[in-house]
Order: structure tokens, then sequence, then C-alpha cells
């Protein structure tokens, strides 16, 4: 079934002075879809998610979201981009109440308790936010977007600060959004986090898109990776990848490191069990999306 698209931007770009922060950039996103936005620093992450937002416009370019153009009032789209906005001396619920106040009267909205419930936050609804932690400040502004029963949720870094409980329950939120047809845009520099939440994901450098596609796709482009293999024989298993065609051993003693494109590891790993010897670890030493976005981002600053 093809989904609505929450977002479609064409050709964007978005300059501050002399500095091209979007540079030409396209972005697809279907409802219902978590995407994933990295990038190294000053990529122009933040930027495009603040276009997304509506918080500031395109030079150049064309940008619907859910599909009006740009410039009309976003409604249905919620989030924030460097760390949600909060009035200190107000509690959790306080904070949220002043919100809901300000959009005035939405009857389908969910309650204060219960977006707080939903993000971890409901033992702590009275306390004051300025004590809050990273974590907890974030966990209240996904909880204020929650209100706003968003279509398309924009997020900054949204696991920034979160212990793994946290995050565990935030990627909860957000999967559960996303069945319900909610688009996702989020930036991050967890490689990990995106690989574990998003389906899809959008490679920035120096304000340009150098990917954008399925997380699949990354992994099955032509690119070697490093195994980390433990096996229980480690000299024969040595022996078994050096005569493997397309496998090479980076390093390693008792757990080896191997070079190889996926064919050639799957050679490998039926040779060692077909030898009777067993596969105790074969994890990627980076994973496929780290080692996409360094290779990447290596080549768009070599050609700077
Ligand atoms: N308000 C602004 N005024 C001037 N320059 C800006 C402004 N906002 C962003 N920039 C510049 O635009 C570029 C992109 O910045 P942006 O914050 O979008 O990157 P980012 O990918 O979010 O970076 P980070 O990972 O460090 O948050 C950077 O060079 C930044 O210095």
């Amino acid at each position: 079934m093809v989904m609505p698209m929450a977002v479609r931007a064409r050709t964007i770009t978005k300059c501050f002075g002399d500095v091209i922060a979007l540079d030409g950039v396209d972005l697809d996103v279907a409802e219902g879809r978590i995407h994933g936005l990295v990038g190294p620093n000053g990529a122009g992450k933040t930027t495009l998610l603040g276009l997304l937002l509506g918080l500031a416009a395109a030079d150049s370019g064309r940008l619907e979201i859910l599909g009006a153009p740009q410039g009309r009032a976003p409604a249905g789209v919620a989030g924030f981009v460097d760390g949600p906005g909060l009035y200190p001396s107000l509690t959790a619920r306080q904070n949220l109440a002043a919100l809901t106040a300000l959009r005035g009267p939405d009857p389908g909205a969910p309650g204060i308790d219960d977006v707080l419930e939903r993000v971890g936050l409901i033992q702590v609804a009275d306390d004051r936010t300025r004590g809050f932690s990273l974590g907890m400040r974030q966990r209240l502004g996904l909880a204020a977007a929650l209100l706003a029963r968003p279509r398309l949720l924009v997020l900054d870094e949204p696991a920034n600060g979160l212990d793994p409980s946290g995050k565990r329950q935030v990627h909860r939120v957000l999967t559960e959004l996303a069945r319900n047809g909610t688009a996702v845009v989020l930036s991050s520099h967890r490689m990990d986090d995106v690989e574990a939440l998003c389906s899809e994901v959008t490679i920035l450098a120096t304000g340009r898109v150098v990917f954008s596609g399925p997380l699949a796709k990354l992994a099955a482009e032509n690119r070697e990776l490093d195994y980390r293999l433990g096996t229980s024989d480690p000299d024969a298993a040595r022996r078994l990848a050096a005569d493997t065609p397309g496998v090479r051993v980076v390093a390693g003693t008792g757990l080896l490191i191997v070079r190889a494109l996926t064919p050639a590891l799957d050679t490998l790993v039926t040779a060692l069990v077909q030898g009777g010897i067993a596969v105790r670890e074969l994890t990627p030493v980076v994973s496929p999306l780290e080692a996409a976005f360094l290779e990447l981002t290596d080549q768009q600053e070599a050609a700077r």
C-alpha cells in the first residue's frame, strides 16, 4: 500500500549569511514511517528539522508538509529542535496545562496524565522542571508533542540524555505513534538508536543529502564490513578465513576480525560449520549504518 507523504521536500536551500546550511536537499517521508536524519556536526540537520516545524522558511525549493505547501500553519505538526521550551518554575503538569491553554480546546486530545504516563514522568508530574535532567526534559518535550496529536512529529536528538529505560520508553512511544500513521522525523548522533528505531534514513553532509532510503539498502550495498568472529577453534578458523575467497583476516588471534562482503562471509560461516567449528560470535565491528555514514561523509568532506 502506498502511504501518503507527510514530508515532500525538493531542492531545499537555506543559507545563514555566507553559510549554506542546506544545499538542494530532497526528502520524502511517508506517513507511518520513522525516518532518521544523521550527519556530522553542522551538516544541516537542525536547520532542516526547523523548516519541517515551520520555524523558518527555505530560501528556495519546494516543501510540502502533510500535503500543504510551506507557508501555511503546519497543523498536525509537533516536536522541537534545540530542546523543548519549558517554564522552569512550573511543574511538569503545569507546563503541559499551560501549553494546552495556549493551544485552545481540542476535545480529542489525550489527557495530561495520560501523556505523562506514556513518557514515564507521572511520578514527577508535580516537580518543578527547573530540577529536571536533560533526559527528563526531553521526555516532557515528547509529552507536550503528544498532546498535539501529531501527524508529523519532528524531534531533534530525542534520545539525548536518556538512560536505557527512558530510551526504551521513548522508542515504544514513537513506534506506537508510527503504527497509528504518524510520520516521525528525528535526528540522532547515535547510529544504534537510528538502527533500532528507523526503517529509513537520510545522511546529510555539509548541507547535502549523500544517502536517503531504507536502512536495509545501506547494508545491502557493496560495502565490505569488518566482523568480530569468535569460534570454538580460533586457529582453524583463521586458516579457513584466510583460504576463503573475498575474506581478509584483518586482526586477532583468539577473536578474529575479518573483512568481507556478505556473500563471502556466508561462505566462510558455512565452511566453519561444515568443518565442525562452532561460531560463537559474529558481529560487525561498526554497524552498516555507521560504516556507510563514515564512508559517505568522508567522501563529501574530501570533495569540498
Ligand atoms: N541561526 C543561525 N545563524 C547562523 N548560522 C547558522 C544558524 N543556524 C545554523 N547555522 C549554521 O548552519 C550550518 C548547519 O547547522 P545545523 O545546526 O543545522 O547543523 P546540525 O547538523 O544540526 O549540527 P549538530 O549536529 O552540531 O547539531 C552550520 O554551519 C551552522 O553553523
